[in-house]
């Protein structure tokens, strides 16, 4: 999830009838749309005088304030709950973590994930994916830790599969060391912020212009939700050479290329490989196209539904490789080369 449903001059509502339906739909899955900001800790936290204390950034729109924590940036609003989830979430050995920078195919590896791990719960025709978005069946810890809603989390019965888009480097010990894998998707930085402009320039409440050109720029210093990118990026690929079994490090590109191999190894990666049956019935096909872009983005509850200003079709917009091309000029596409090679110069990481 790439942005919360809240700022100061939010609406905080969430549709009460598109919620209850979810729930009605769901029954029995324990799932439920994630709830709406109303519950936000803010700043009236324990970690005030931290949050108070750092470096702020204001210049992405509508206002969403970020804050500069150990050398990323993150939103204001979401860092109680980041700081909270690091000091208290304590994960369960089968729970399996998806994590991401935004805009960087979250959507889809949690709806894969999901799909893969709970094929046998769930058939085709009755599944959560129908009636929920990714991000409800996939909860992002630090958002409910934020609206003091982590009970939720406990309530998940297990294997939960869960979300996260802090750096590696913020999770806490209890969750690198534990036995619970974590899934990583990567993507190409210039299609990041092209994805990344389009959605904050939907929001209804955009309060000013924002042009493409400042985007850019706050992206390129790294003043950006949860960046810089690229060091989000090598803190979890140097963990996943380290850590091959803990940590599987993908890339969208490689993904959209060859779904079916990127679903195969997620599926083995995560203890939940294909039988040679499962395989032999077109069983990987079927979760390629169910979790496909296509059929994802017509579902009613992602044409319709949303909670506060974030409408799910912000998570589906066009899904193209490579769409920078159609929205930067050569010197933009130049400039964020630029930065994306030095950074990763020695680290034996491409895009
Ligand atoms: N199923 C599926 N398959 C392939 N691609 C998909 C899928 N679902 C979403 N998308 C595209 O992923 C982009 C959104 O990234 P995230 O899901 O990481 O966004 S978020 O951080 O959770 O807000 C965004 O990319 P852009 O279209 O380039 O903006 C989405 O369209």
């Amino acid at each position: 999830m790439a942005n919360p449903s809240v700022t100061s001059n939010f609406s905080l509502t969430t549709n009460p009838l598109k919620e209850k339906e979810g729930e009605e739909m769901v029954k029995g899955s324990k799932l439920r749309p994630r709830p709406s900001a109303k519950k936000l800790i803010g700043l009236d936290s324990k970690y005030k005088e931290l949050i108070c204390s750092l470096e702020t950034e204001e210049g992405w729109p509508p206002a969403f304030p970020i804050r500069k924590y150990q050398d990323f940036w993150q939103f204001e609003w979401l860092l109680p709950g980041i700081l909270s989830m690091h000091e208290n979430f304590k994960p369960r050995p089968s729970d399996i973590l998806v994590a991401s920078f935004l805009k960087s195919g979250t959507t889809w590896l949690k709806a894969l994930t999901f799909t893969i791990v709970h094929r046998n719960k769930y058939s085709f025709s009755c599944h959560p994916l129908l009636k929920l978005n990714p991000h409800d069946c996939v909860p992002h810890i630090e958002y409910h830790y934020a609206l003091q809603d982590e009970q939720y989390l406990e309530t998940l019965p297990s294997p939960r599969v869960l979300g996260t888009h802090v750096q590696y480097s913020m999770l806490s010990e209890s969750v690198t060391a534990s036995q619970c894998p974590i899934v990583y998707i990567c993507r190409e930085p210039k299609d990041v912020i092209v994805s990344y402009w389009h959605m904050v320039t939907r929001y209804e409440c955009l309060n000013r212009p924002f042009p493409f050109t400042r985007a850019i720029e706050l992206f390129c210093e790294g003043r950006v939700p949860y960046g810089p990118v690229w060091d989000h990026v090598l803190e979890y690929y140097t963990n996943s050479l380290q850590s091959p079994k803990k940590i599987l490090f993908l890339k969208y590109e490689e993904m959209m290329n060859d779904p079916i191999d990127g679903v195969m190894r997620l599926a083995n990666f995560i203890g939940c490989p294909f039988s040679e049956e499962e395989m032999k019935n077109g069983l990987v096909e079927e979760i390629v196209e169910f979790c496909s872009f296509n059929k994802l983005k017509n579902l009613d509850v992602n044409k319709y539904n949303g909670i506060g200003n974030v409408k799910n079709d912000y998570f589906f917009r066009k899904a193209i490789v490579g769409d920078w091309q159609n929205h930067m000029t050569a010197e933009m596409a130049t400039k964020v080369d630029k930065i994306t090679k030095e950074k990763l110069h020695d680290s034996g990481f491409t895009y």
